[in-house]
């Protein structure tokens, strides 16, 4: 599809002239409006399995001018959900070095410093991630805010890299580790809805499970996101920073939030 930047003349509110879903309904993110909340009993701790990759697994960090992302084995997996979901890649959202809040998600008006998304796709019904990406049981994201403050040496197994993906097109090889470290301690607290792809194809395919507890990183590690990447190409004449790659909240549209937690 067709060139999409985060402001501009390519912008969001102009994703949806070639990216029609980015102008429908169920559309992410959201914003956690305490009122419309409601506890669900039913919705189990998440699981996950096979997350603890060997150090002699390579994974690939890759700046694709939208986000930094981290592929991950499809024998990592997810259970405690409707069905077993593989996952396929994590990336980032985050703010500018000056204004250190980019989350996409937020609780009652607050914005965290940044969000980091598991992709995950419906591996019991589809092959791949590509045939899951539109159907509306195809994605399973789990999403982790993330606060600037104390330093966490789980984020360094790739933040160390990012100077060797400053621009697009970019890709190094990392050696696996614990994938469980980057997530919060509690997974069975955590906000449920049906939404969309926060990016364009905007698919309304993507079953969100948020966790109510943040991450902490330090200002430095913050930093290597917010100040070290570029949207444009290594040989491009006007490097373009990667800054503020977060959509802005959307409608409701009627949707209902679950949460696994009462207090
Ligand atoms: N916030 S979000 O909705 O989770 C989200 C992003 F924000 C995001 F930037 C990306 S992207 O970096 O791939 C650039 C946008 O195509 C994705 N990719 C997904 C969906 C698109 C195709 C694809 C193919 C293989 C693996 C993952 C994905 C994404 F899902
Ligand atoms: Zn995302």
């Amino acid at each position: 599809g067709g060139k999409w930047t985060y402001d501009g003349p390519d912008g969001e509110h102009h994703w949806s002239r070639n990216f029609p879903y980015c102008g429908g309904a169920f559309q992410s993110p959201i914003n956690f409006q305490p009122e419309l909340l409601r506890f669900d009993p039913n919705l189990l701790p998440i699981q996950l399995q096979d997350y603890n990759l060997s150090t002699k697994e390579q994974l690939t960090l890759s700046n694709n001018g939208h986000s930094v992302l981290l592929s991950l084995p499809s024998r990592m997996h997810l259970t405690g959900l409707p069905h077993r979901y593989s996952a396929a890649q994590l990336h980032f959202h985050w703010g500018s070095s000056n204004t250190p809040v980019g989350s996409e998600h937020t609780v009652d008006g607050k914005q965290f410093g940044a969000e980091m998304h598991l992709v995950h796709f419906n591996s019991a019904k589809y092959p791949n991630i590509s045939t899951a990406l539109d159907k509306s049981d195809g994605l399973a994201v789990l999403g982790v805010f993330i606060e600037v403050g104390e330093y966490n040496p789980a984020f360094d197994r790739f933040l160390k890299y990012v100077n060797g993906i400053k621009y697009n097109g970019q890709k190094v090889q990392v050696a696996g580790f614990n994938v469980r470290e980057l997530l919060p301690a509690r997974l069975d607290e955590y906000y449920r809805y049906d939404g969309s792809l926060t990016t364009p194809p905007c698919f309304p395919s993507v079953l969100w499970t948020v966790f109510r507890n943040p991450v902490s990183i330090s200002l430095r590690q913050y930093l290597a996101l917010a100040s070290a990447l570029f949207s444009s190409h290594a040989q491009e004449a006007a490097p373009m920073p990667l800054l503020g790659n977060y959509r802005k909240t959307q409608l409701m549209d009627n949707r209902v939030v679950l949460v696994s937690f009462q207090q």
